[in-house]
């Protein structure tokens, strides 16, 4: 028994999702997130959870999404932001089925003065669903953590009945993720913020599971976007143990752990803390600093040790009537950069215990 006997390859609805989820919180594993912010990087995902014989989660920041779309567009009213996700959605759902791996589509942070992204996707996902009764994403993330809890959950709550109209799964955060996040600068937040309490997490799921089962909470336990030197910020993977225990109880006992949690800022993490946290319920484990610079390791690499094939498009080491052509097509040296991005996948998929789980 495996995921496939659980879900699909390809793209999965929200309800698809939750079952992924549900498996894999059963099982002790969790799925790695990657951003994605071309097709070139999207296939390298989609390779290294292939080759890793398990499913995958794409997902898509607001930057990352007008990065898709072309930093040449403009963005003022975010029209470049939802355009670059809808085509990495396109993209993803066209050529998913061949890696033959189950997909969860998402995406990721989406803060207060953002909504209008929001927006745009979640039509993009209604006029999908109108014309193939499933919507375009499998998942969003709404991040309206920097304001009130009572205004968090509020928007949450509005946005979810229009989510789960379309089967839509939905992700929400409550206490901050300190470093940056598309512009929004948490790296001088309150030490206190970053550690959210269990009767937050339960009054959010208290919430949203009136309207429907599928979503995931981003609970803090001291997550930093970005790799830096240690600091005072310490990850605290254990607390979410009293988020499962507190929520637990309060549903009678049913459950032993109720929620889904995710794992943002996953960069630099040590072995140890992704364990601790899987233990506890993460079913997701967002990575991108360090899948950046596993993206340019391959082609720094490659750069370096090609330099004499790369200055001039004919004549080389070899002759100087010999072309370079077959080292400055970017199929070559991007490829390379895809490579050891995979890598770095696959090794996220070995720390959380995603590899042959199909
Ligand atoms: O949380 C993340 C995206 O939402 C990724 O964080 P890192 O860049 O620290 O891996
Ligand atoms: O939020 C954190 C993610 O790493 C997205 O980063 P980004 O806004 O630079 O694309
Ligand atoms: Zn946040
Ligand atoms: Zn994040």
């Amino acid at each position: 028994m495996g995921v496939l006997d659980i879900v699909p390859a390809g793209v999965l609805t929200g309800d698809e999702t939750r079952k992924l989820f549900e498996y894999a919180k059963q099982n002790k594993f969790a799925i790695p997130a990657i951003n994605v912010t071309s097709s070139s990087t999207a296939n390298a995902a989609l390779e290294a959870a292939r080759d890793a014989k398990s499913p995958i989660i794409v997902q898509v920041s607001q930057g990352g999404a007008a990065y898709f779309a072309g930093k040449g567009l403009a963005n003022d009213k975010q029209q470049a932001s939802i355009a670059g996700a809808v085509a990495a959605a396109l993209h993803v759902r066209t050529v998913a089925k061949a890696y033959g791996v189950p997909v969860v589509l998402h995406s990721d942070h989406c803060a207060k003065k953002l909504l209008p992204w929001f927006d745009g996707m979640l039509e993009a996902d209604e006029a999908y669903f109108k014309e193939h009764q499933r919507a375009l994403f499998s998942s969003h993330m709404l991040d309206l953590s920097e304001e009130s809890k009572e205004e968090n959950i509020a928007i949450c709550v509005k946005y979810f009945h229009r989510l789960a109209a379309v089967g839509l799964f939905l992700e929400m955060e409550i206490g901050i993720t300190g470093g940056e996040e598309d512009g929004v600068d948490n790296t001088g937040v309150d030490n206190a913020s970053l550690y959210t309490q269990p009767e937050d997490v339960y009054e959010v799921h208290e919430a949203l599971s009136k309207i429907s089962p599928n979503f995931s909470i981003a609970a803090a336990f001291g997550n930093v976007h970005g790799v830096y030197k240690p600091g005072n910020v310490k990850l605290h993977p254990e607390l979410l143990e009293q988020h499962q225990k507190y929520a637990s109880e309060k549903v009678a006992g049913q459950i032993e752990k109720p929620l889904f949690l995710v794992f943002h800022g996953g960069s630099g993490s040590t072995k140890d803390e992704i364990k601790t946290a899987v233990n506890n319920g993460v079913v997701k484990m967002n990575v991108d600093t360090d899948t950046q610079f596993a993206y340019l390791a391959g082609i720094r690499n490659f750069i370096e040790s090609k330099k004499d094939y790369l200055q001039t498009q004919v004549g080389n080491p070899e002759g100087a009537d010999k072309p370079n052509k077959k080292y400055y097509d970017p199929r070559v040296w991007v490829r390379e950069g895809e490579k050891t991005l995979s890598a770095r996948i696959k090794e996220a998929d070995a720390d959380l215990g995603n590899v042959d789980r199909l």
